[in-house]
């Protein structure tokens, strides 16, 4: 027995504190239930808010059903450990060779100088440099990105020796500079300063012919693939351009100390406007094939262009799976977290994915196994090309192309597998490669692969390995997460629904745990619902929940309470701050109404074939006030959107309501009122506490980043529209109560009885609040 652990390269442990969990979680089903039991048996009569109560108590049985799906991750989440040094002592060197995939779509959302940083710090993993080959697809097609990489080849002769000499980290130029003060022994200061030097002139130079948009001829003289781009040459039209810029295998490929460098090649798919490109994962697929003839390694790390690599031992940590014993050979992928260096302290616009990273990810990893998620996931490039998992296939780890060949053939060869029609009547994009066809083609790729037998570790080490860009306005924070809602929701309606797709394959527990992200667009409606009618029955005198001397009080009370507190637990134990927390929760309604609202929409267009998927680039820069405002942590509107109309009328109405049935509460001048409100109040009080920042974007703010006056007076005039429907609304009502009373002699009219207050079930009470007043 002990002999079989000392063999493992790896281990796993489970969370603690799981029996206390699942004590909690008991106990709020229990509260679920209640509630649920009591809102479907209090139904009022018709007219007197029956609508609005069958409302919440669809919106409840949503949420209700959603928490059980989120219970999943949460019930028995793991931790894996790796022992790099078992690796090192049985394998030392002999390790497979690495083909480390980069995505980069446009110069002008991610600038060439932040993606050298990345594959720079690729470049400089501590691996056998003849067995690392680091690929760059363009899908801008852009010569400013290829003149940045020729730039950085050169600097990478200088950084590499630099790196290993002084063993640092991070080994992204960018992120090292800006953290390392010269704590050197003199003698390394003057290295120190050199190599800083040679960074920022190359960032310079780089930044400069980015901004003019122009690669000087003498420049281009210097390399011959600069020849590839003409004057015809667009984004959107070109011919396949493949350029080895450092040929690993070549001698001539040495740093500054004559040590072999890995190879480097700058890929840029053909595109043409009448073929459809399938975005990342076509370029994905692109870059799996050109691979293949170049070095063809059978692991495949791929990561987004601006994800730097920040700890040079993940490849060696990612190996300790593939290569472990028992459980290598069934192991498809092992998927690293996002983490994120822009991120402010109370992480304003929650994008930290803290709750996944720590919590959700380690609890799909019990049942089978995480998702892809794009990026910072290393693959088997097998599994990645389509294969079954079977108990007697066995890796040959020891494939890949490592001898010497001629360059301009080999170039040749791979344009001709990066064409336009090269897919034409294969099965590219389906049962080979990356899947096409969807916003969150990672997603649906890794759910495939899973149910084709394999299983999928995900990895999170105490220092982070991966560390990207984060959105930082709402904008491209709302537009991120209607991408990946609606790529989500689309293959939850699919033929690739984890519960279809996973029936028979994978466990029901991580089929309710891959549908999470699928259900978030959804989430929508009855949040929508929850944040509206229940103010709006305030002010219209409606009661929606039990009165406070009710017992049926408690479930209401103890389930968001306690959800809450655990929410809170979930996210400072993840690594938030309570404020930031805080403002998660702000997100996640801001989101829900309007990301999510979005998803849902453009997914039910698109499934009545009324438009294509699109894919959004996500942008890695963002203007000089925007990132001041970023950094102090104000919420940055600034342009005129209907999403931010929708925020604010939200806020708004939410306000004028309290404000009303406050109002309305007090003039009655009975606690009765209140009693019957409480929840009421309560609910709609935290929603204006949480809109706080919403009402001084849009009242009292001066700087640009407002919520432009455009959307103020269009909130405004929502906000009215819907008050007076509600009025009309109520007039109808009334008008149908009063008739309703001649036949019903039941009925209290004075509402003085405590009954008729408890749960609106009585249409008098309308009556009374209004003549009161
Ligand atoms: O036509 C395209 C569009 C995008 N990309 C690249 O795809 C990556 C991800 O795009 P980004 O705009 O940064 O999106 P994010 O929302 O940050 O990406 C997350 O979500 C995507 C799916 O929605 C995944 O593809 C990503 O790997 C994952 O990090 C970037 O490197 C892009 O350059 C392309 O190569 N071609
Ligand atoms: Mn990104």
């Amino acid at each position: 027995m002990t002999s079989e652990m000392e063999k493992r390269l790896f281990t796993t442990e489970k969370f603690g504190g799981r029996a206390l969990y699942k004590l909690h979680a008991a106990t709020v089903f229990v509260g679920i239930c209640m509630l649920l039991c009591y809102r479907a048996t209090r139904v009022p009569a018709a007219g007197a808010g029956r609508a609005a109560w069958l409302g919440m108590l669809a919106a409840e049985l949503w949420f209700s059903f959603y928490w059980v799906i989120t219970q999943s991750v949460r019930w028995c989440p793991i931790r894996r450990h790796t022992f790099k040094d078992k690796l090192a002592a049985r394998y030392g060197e002999r390790l497979p060779c690495v083909d480390i995939f980069v995505c980069t779509a446009d110069p002008q959302s991610e600038p060439p100088s932040l993606v050298m940083a990345t594959v720079l710090s690729l470049l400089a993993y501590n691996y056998p440099p003849e067995k690392l080959s680091i690929y760059l697809s363009d899908d801008g097609g852009s010569i400013l990105t290829f003149y940045a990489m020729w730039e950085a080849t050169a600097f990478a002769k200088h950084w590499l020796p630099f790196c290993r000499r002084h063993n640092i980290e991070p080994r992204s130029p960018a992120a090292y500079f800006a953290q390392s003060n010269m704590h050197h022994d003199p003698s390394a200061l003057q290295e120190w300063s050199f190599v800083k030097g040679l960074y920022e002139g190359m960032i310079e130079r780089i930044d400069s012919v980015v901004k003019s948009s122009k690669v000087p001829e003498e420049i281009r003289v210097n390399h011959k693939g600069f020849s590839e781009w003409n004057i015809r040459i667009t984004s959107k039209d070109h011919q396949p351009i493949v350029q080895i810029l450092i040929d690993g295998k070549g001698n001539d490929a040495v740093d500054s100390e004559g040590n072999v460098l890995p190879t480097l090649v700058y890929v840029a798919r053909e595109k043409r406007p009448q073929y459809h490109h399938n975005f990342k994962a076509g370029a994905m697929n692109a870059l799996i094939r050109v691979s293949s003839v170049i070095s063809n390694g059978p692991i495949i790390l791929n990561v987004d262009c601006d994800m730097y690599s920040n700890s040079s031992d993940s490849i060696r940590d990612a190996l300790c799976f593939f290569l472990d014993e028992e459980m290598g050979h069934k192991i498809a992928f092992v998927q690293y977290p996002q983490n994120f260096n822009n991120m402010t302290k109370n992480n304003i616009y929650s994008f930290s994915l803290n709750a996944i990273n720590q919590v959700e990810m380690s609890g799909l990893d019990t049942w089978g196994g995480p998702m892809y998620i794009g990026t910072g996931c290393f693959h088997r490039r097998e599994t990645l090309c389509g294969r079954r998992f079977t108990k007697d296939y066995k890796e040959d780890w020891g494939r890949g192309i490592k001898t010497k060949k001629h360059i301009d053939q080999t170039q040749e060869k791979a344009k001709l597998l990066a064409t336009c029609t090269y897919e034409d009547n294969t099965q590219w994009g389906n049962e080979i490669g990356v899947k096409y066809g969807y916003p969150t083609e990672d997603v649906i790729t890794g759910l495939a692969i899973l149910c084709r037998g394999w299983q999928s570790v995900y990895r999170n080490p105490p220092r982070p390995a991966f560390i990207g860009v984060g959105p930082t306005t709402l904008a491209q924070t709302i537009l991120q997460h209607k991408r990946w809602c609606e790529g989500n929701f689309s293959i939850f309606l699919s033929k690739y629904c984890p519960f279809l797709i996973g029936h028979g394959k994978t466990s029901l527990p991580h089929q309710m745990g891959s549908s999470i992200y699928g259900l978030w667009a959804p989430n929508s409606l009855p949040t929508l619902y929850y944040v509206v009618i229940p103010s709006l029955g305030l002010l219209k005198g409606i009661p929606l929940f039990p009165e406070t001397m009710s017992p049926w009080i408690t479930p209401f009370m103890y389930v968001p309470i306690v959800k809450n507190i655990y929410s809170a637990y979930e996210g400072v134990s993840s690594g938030d701050t309570l404020k930031g927390w805080w403002n998660g929760q702000r997100m996640w309604l801001v989101r829900r109404i309007t990301s999510y609202l979005y998803g849902v929409i453009d997914t039910i267009i698109k499934l009545l074939g009324l438009s294509n998927m699109g894919f959004a680039v996500s942008p890695k820069v963002s203007g000089e006030d925007e990132s001041k405002r970023y950094e102090e942590e104000i919420m940055e509107f600034g342009m005129s959107s209907p999403e931010y109309a929708i925020i604010a009328s939200i806020a708004l109405l939410n306000l004028v309501c309290l404000v009303g049935g406050l109002y309305q509460i007090m003039a009655s001048g009975e606690n009765m009122t209140l009693n019957g409100f409480f929840l009421q109040v309560l609910l709609c009080g935290l929603l204006v506490i949480i809109n706080i920042p919403i009402y001084e974007a849009m009242f009292f703010r001066k700087d640009t980043g407002r919520i432009p006056f455009s959307v103020t007076q269009a909130s405004v005039g929502f906000v009215l529209l819907a008050l007076f429907l509600c009025r009309v609304k109520t007039r109808w009502n009334k008008a149908l109560s009063r008739r309703r009373y001649k036949y019903s002699a039941a009925v209290s009219s004075t509402g003085e009885n405590e009954k008729s207050l408890n749960a609106g079930t009585k249409p008098g009470y309308i009556c009374v609040w209004r003549k009161k007043r």
